[in-house]
């Protein structure tokens, strides 16, 4: 396995087909191995866009994107696309089929031996509370349950990297604490996490680093404890409305 020093985003830009104007801009950014970042912002602000061009599934109109291995050397291509992880905010599974067939499916997709995934899948079910209804099939249960298995489904190939987009949106408390709690584990395991967030308590307690965006440039970014200090913040909910204001996005 790869083992990876950081990822480097310089001067990008990305401007949808037929837009007015960038959905991002002037964007730089170093995330290192083992942190967790947080990508936060109103809505519209950018973080999708974000988080879908550091996963390499959106390209960027302008700028690099770099992933840097322990030992200097640019990682690119299969070797890249083998160590991210991505869970999207939409349910990424399919409804008519068991958490065990899914996960079957997408273990699949990453050139998983069957024995492997298997392995994989009763585990991660398993720490995810998801055991007793392996063979259920996905349509009939809650948001916080298809949380999980999309959770489960990102990870199923071990990645180095994981990305998350609003992985607790729609949850109840405890399918939040749980997977707040699994994401941690994951982190103390060695795995870089990033993911974008509305919950500010949230994200507070879990990003070591945060980048804040709006209307697709960086308003602040840094250490989250820092941040909050340098703002004079009490919190990362106050420092938030402080740099992006109060008025509604649309
Ligand atoms: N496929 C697209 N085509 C054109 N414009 C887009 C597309 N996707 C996003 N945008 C625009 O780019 C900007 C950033 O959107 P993005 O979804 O990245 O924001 P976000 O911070 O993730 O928002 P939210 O918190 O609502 O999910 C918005 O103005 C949005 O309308």
């Amino acid at each position: 396995m790869l083992a990876i020093s950081h990822i480097e985003i310089a001067d990008l830009y990305k401007r949808y087909p037929k837009a007015s104007g960038d959905s991002l801009s002037n964007i730089n950014l170093r995330i290192d191995s083992g942190t967790k970042y947080g990508l936060l912002g109103p809505n519209g602000a950018g973080k999708t866009t974000l988080i879908s061009i550091l996963c390499g599934f959106l390209e960027a109109s302008k700028g690099s994107l770099k992933y840097y291995s322990t030992t200097g050397e640019e990682i690119i291509g299969r070797d890249r696309k083998s160590i991210i992880g991505f869970v999207p905010q939409e349910y990424a599974m399919y409804d008519e089929m068991t958490p065990l067939q899914n996960l079957a499916y997408f273990g699949a997709l990453y050139n998983m031996k069957p024995v492997r995934i298997k392995q994989r899948s009763e585990e991660l079910l398993a720490v995810l509370g998801l055991s007793e209804v392996a063979h259920k099939r996905v349509r009939d249960f809650s948001g916080g349950m298809k949380r999980r298995v999309n959770l489960a489904i990102g990870i199923i190939h071990d990645p180095v990297i994981l990305f998350l987009d609003e992985p607790t949106v729609g949850v109840d408390v405890q399918s939040k604490h749980a997977i707040i709690r699994f994401l941690n584990e994951l982190n103390e395991q060695g795995t870089t996490i990033i993911y974008t967030s509305h919950h500010m308590n949230e994200a507070q307690e879990f990003c070591q680093e945060l980048m804040l965006i709006d209307h697709g440039t960086i308003v602040a970014q840094g250490k989250t404890e820092e941040l909050m200090k340098d703002h004079q913040a009490d919190d990362l909910h106050s420092l938030f409305i402080s740099l992006t204001g109060e008025e509604y996005r649309n």
